[in-house]
């Protein structure tokens, strides 16, 4: 990231400041940007919420979250981040905004700014994004804003197109950040770096050299704590057609003319017009056993835990690689690998070992990027083996990895959008996953701590996933 400049006066909105995104990840996040000193020293932070929460009891509030979720060092730089910190109750409607309009003119009289830029975090049920945003533009707290909306921004095509009409009624585009935080990993990120930086690379991103490409999120985690919103969700909106397929469109997008913010975010959100509609024999749906158990969860919910599914993006450059998606609760490894499986090149060696050429993105932590190469084996035969090369990015030397959500909120506050999606790839999106919306196929039961069902592996085949109950 090039050296940013001073960050000007905000005052950073933050709706649903007492629930559980805002206490896990927006809150700690905030702090380790105020920490890492990337904020400056002129914002204010106002936790917005229907009840009424006195300034010192917000702090509370946010201090332990700090101590649970930001690593538990919170005595370093708290008194300075906590006098910034202010809360406006009372609820915030079209037709009551409660105090929120007062506080924000306190925050602004306190910077000494009375035009400080506002930015409004909508950590809220998704169900409440339209009549929050109406309120803005009410309360006059819209003019000149940033919006941050969390996701799913919609969850079917019609859902998506009356809450993007809606939230233009009030914003114009360029003051909307629908946030995907996969695009905020350090590895997404080398997605496209990587490419673009290296010739190497580069030559070889496309049909004629890349037999596949996995996307493989399997994850050991149970849904216990928020089973109420994942029934009402389930895999394919809580994580394929959201994560999985940004990063798809990350892979597959053509070289934008810039790297810079509009460039890079057409480029990302117009492939995803390539996207072929999903078919549903080429997906499968599992739950795992004893989800229906879990308190929160419907008797005879028939909500997927897991799904896998082959995607097809036609364009030339990757017209008939299939892009093999996987993602799931309960799995036997929690992993986040993405591999660019390369072609066994015609030539004079033969036996060379299937799959053994895969370049790997792991999106996990601080990231990590991972080269499979066929080597001759050390020893007076020609025998050929499988040999690694690791790059874990906390490795290089002037590195300092901000958390997914840091760093988008950084880009927020700076007005930066490339990592942002955009309404034409969102509708895109749903054109894609319609069919599989409509004609959803029967979910299978698998075992926790398996890999899914088996008929997920025979997506995959021949080559199979790369992620494996071994590999963990
Ligand atoms: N939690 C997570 O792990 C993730 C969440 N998200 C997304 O982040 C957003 C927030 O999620 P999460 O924090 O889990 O949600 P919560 O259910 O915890 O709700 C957040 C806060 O919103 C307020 N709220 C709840 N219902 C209403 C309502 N009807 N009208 C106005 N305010 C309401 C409540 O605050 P109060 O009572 O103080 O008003 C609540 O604490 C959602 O869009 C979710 O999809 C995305 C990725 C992961
Ligand atoms: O948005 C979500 O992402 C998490 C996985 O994210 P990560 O931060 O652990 O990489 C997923 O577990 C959750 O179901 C989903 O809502």
């Amino acid at each position: 990231m090039p050296d940013r400049p001073q960050l000007g006066p905000t005052i950073f909105v933050l709706f649903g400041a007492t629930g559980d995104l805002s206490k896990r990840m927006v809150l700690p996040a905030f702090f380790q940007l105020a920490r890492s000193g990337l904020l400056g020293s002129r914002w204010m932070l106002i936790g917005t919420g229907r009840g009424t929460v006195t300034d010192d009891h917000f702090r509370a509030h946010v201090r332990d979250s700090l101590t649970q979720f930001g690593g538990g060092h919170t005595d370093d730089g708290w008194d300075d981040f906590a006098q910034r910190l202010r809360f406006a109750g009372g609820g915030f409607t079209p037709e009551d905004p409660g105090t929120l309009p007062s506080t924000v003119q306190d925050a602004r009289d306190s910077l000494g700014v009375p035009d400080a830029q506002l930015v409004h975090y909508l950590a809220l049920p998704p169900s409440t994004f339209a009549d929050t945003t109406r309120a803005l533009g009410a309360h006059d707290l819209a003019r000149g804003s940033r919006v941050v909306y969390e996701k799913p921004f919609g969850t079917s095509q019609s859902a998506f197109r009356e809450l993007d009409a809606a939230v233009h009624e009030v914003l114009d585009e360029k003051q909307i950040y629908r946030i995907d935080h996969f695009l905020g990993k350090e590895s997404t990120q080398n997605l496209h770096i990587l490419r673009f930086a290296n010739g190497l690379i580069e030559g070889v991103w496309n049909r004629e050299h890349v037999e596949q490409v996995q996307i493989d999120i399997p994850e050991t985690l149970d849904i216990d704590d928020r089973a109420r919103f994942y029934d009402a969700t389930g895999a394919v909106l809580d994580m394929l057609v959201t994560h999985l397929f940004q990063v798809a469109a990350e892979i597959a997008m053509e070289p934008p003319l810039s790297l810079g913010a509009d460039d890079l975010q057409s480029a990302r959100e117009s492939v995803i017009g390539a996207f072929r509609p999903l078919d549903p024999t080429e997906v499968v749906l599992g739950q795992y056993e004893g989800y229906r158990d879990v308190d929160g969860v419907a008797d005879d919910s028939e909500t997927e835990t897991f799904v896998a599914a082959r995607l097809w993006v036609d364009t030339d450059r990757w017209r008939g690689v299939p892009f093999l998606l996987r993602t799931g609760k309960m799995l036997g490894v929690a992993k986040q690998r993405v591999s660019l499986v390369f072609r066994t090149p015609e030539g004079p060696l033969s036996d060379i070992p299937p799959d053994g050429a895969v370049l790997t993105f792991d999106l996990s932590g601080d990231g990590e990027i991972d080269m499979s190469m066929v080597v001759k084996e050390p020893g007076p035969d020609d025998e050929l083996s499988v040999g690694h090369l690791s790059l874990p990015l906390d490795t290089m030397p002037l590195g300092h990895a901000l958390a997914p959500y840091s760093r988008l909120i950084l880009d927020v506050l700076h007005g930066d959008r490339s990592l942002f999606t955009r309404p034409d790839g969102l509708a895109h999106v749903w054109d894609v996953a319609d069919p599989l919306l409509n004609r959803p196929p029967a979910v299978k039961l698998y075992p926790g701590g398996s890999m899914g069902p088996p008929e997920a592996d025979k997506l995959a085949s021949p080559c199979g996933w790369l992620v494996t109950q071994s590999t963990g």
